[in-house]
């Protein structure tokens, strides 16, 4: 059980440096194909790193001099791991998950762009779907104190634009920091029309068991209920101090805090510190999901309840830190 030794894990401690160091940058135009060629243009030893995951699919692997470490698939632009100095795995990949691209990865942190959902278009939108592109990955050549990240983009293709009408780049960085995982999404618009869009961060945390899991931070707000019928939420507000989870949940609030703690049931909580993002999803399946629903919860930085508009030129972006934080003290 990964997380069961999570409240004893150490802060990576930031150690203080002597010189301000130049960041190592590479950034290649041509989109790499093979693991070999993306280590060859984007890998720094040690830093970032590319191998090849399930079904064979290019994985971007970040290291941290701490001992911290998180894979993205590129496939979906998936972060699929995020593991504390420790060892301990702070996401969860569903058991039904698959890699061949068949499907989008059921676990770790999806991306629902450019529709949250349901509407339209597919559920969660296409970018989940899709092989992002690696345009830069850097780390801090300091020893003491390296903050790897990687940079993918997607753009506008004949699959997405009979879906989504627009020219569109989303850049998407992930990176570490000690032992904090931060997720940065851009949307730049690239047509000469105003797009609107809902999006998320579809973030599985994994959970001791469902029933010690609780979400903190959102008393007091709106939520859209999607339980019984997810086309016509029940509007409701949250009086729970912490939410707790004894049924199928799939709730919306709306206008969250940026801050939002989800309990793991160890002692330890995984905080969610976000900007630009304004709502927060908490989806377990319960019993519709028998086999996996008592090991994680989803708690998901969204831009739902008000579509994000971007004028030609213009873009939008919003940005989410994740840390474990030990609740007993
Ligand atoms: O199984 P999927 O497509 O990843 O979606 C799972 C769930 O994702 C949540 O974000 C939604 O609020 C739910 O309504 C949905 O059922």
């Amino acid at each position: 059980m990964a997380f069961s030794s999570l409240r004893y894990t150490m802060r990576c401690e930031a150690r203080p440096c002597l010189r301000a160091p130049a960041k190592v940058r590479r950034t290649v135009s041509v989109i790499a194909s093979s693991v070999a060629d993306l280590n060859t243009k984007y890998g720094i030893p040690g830093s970032v790193e590319f191998k090849e995951g399930n079904s064979g699919s290019p994985v971007v692997v970040l290291k941290h001099a701490c001992g911290s470490s998180a894979e993205m698939y590129l496939y979906g632009a998936c972060v699929t791991s995020w593991k504390q100095p420790s060892g301990d795995e702070i996401l969860y990949v569903r058991p039904d998950a698959v890699f061949d691209k068949s499907k989008p990865i059921s676990g770790g942190i999806p991306h629902c762009f450019p529709q949250f959902g349901p509407g339209a278009m597919q559920q969660h939108g296409f970018a989940r779907n899709l092989d992002w592109a690696v345009s830069t990955a850097s780390a801090d050549p300091n020893p003491d104190d390296k903050d790897p990240s990687v940079e993918v983009v997607l753009t506008e293709s004949d699959y997405t634009l009979k879906m989504w009408p627009y020219k569109f780049k989303a850049v998407y960085m992930v990176s570490l920091h000690g032992e904090q995982l931060t997720c940065q999404l851009r949307v730049i618009n690239t047509d000469d029309k105003p797009f609107d869009f809902t999006a998320a961060l579809h973030t599985y945390i994994e959970v001791l068991a469902i029933e010690k899991a609780k979400v903190t931070g959102l008393k007091g707000l709106t939520y859209l209920c999607k339980a019984k019928d997810p086309k016509n939420p029940e509007i409701k507000t949250e009086d729970r101090e912490e939410i707790t989870f004894s049924g199928y949940t799939d709730s919306v609030y709306l206008n969250s805090p940026s801050h939002v703690e989800l309990e793991v049931g160890t002692g330890a909580a995984v905080a969610l510190d976000s900007s630009g993002w304004e709502d927060t999803v908490v989806w377990n399946p319960y019993t519709t999901m028998k086999d996996c629903y008592q090991h994680f919860c989803c708690v998901e930085n969204a831009k739902f309840g008000k579509a994000a508009t971007v004028a030609p030129g213009e873009s939008w972006s919003a940005t989410v830190t994740l840390s474990v934080v030990d609740v007993t003290k």
